[in-house]
């Protein structure tokens, strides 16, 4: 069956993630790709990968894909925060945080860690 992988970049953080999308193109071609609004509309338009979008992570994309975790229907998450910037939904995305160690789900928050994420899933 296809993974499912999802997408999510603060907004300092959308062109380290269409850079990630990009390099890893093809390889994330074979999956289903979920995202928050604005990153996955960025993935769309630059990448041309198909993304399925939920709303924008402060108005509760953050919490639809949390809601997906829990029901297992998610193998990975990448997750590029803005470590430097105050977020004004920050519970939200510790809850996100949450929900992926509450289930084991591989959660990259930044690129190194998601480089060594998908290279193993070449593995599998
Ligand atoms: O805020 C986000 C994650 O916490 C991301 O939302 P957007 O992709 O809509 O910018």
């Amino acid at each position: 069956m296809k993974k499912t992988v999802a997408l999510i970049a603060h907004d300092r953080k959308k062109e380290e993630m269409l850079q990630f999308v990009l390099t890893h193109k093809e390889q994330l071609s074979q999956y289903n790709l979920i995202a928050t609004a604005t990153t996955g509309r960025i993935i769309k338009e630059n990448a041309g990968l198909p993304v399925t979008t939920y709303l924008s992570g402060p108005l509760g994309g953050d919490q639809q894909i949390g809601s997906r975790i829990a029901c297992q229907e998610v193998d990975i998450v990448v997750f590029l925060r803005d470590p430097l910037t105050a977020q004004p939904h920050e519970p939200d995305i510790t809850a996100l945080l949450r929900i992926c160690d509450v289930h084991n789900i591989p959660v990259a928050t930044n690129t190194a860690t998601a480089n060594l994420v998908l290279q193993s899933l070449l593995c599998d």
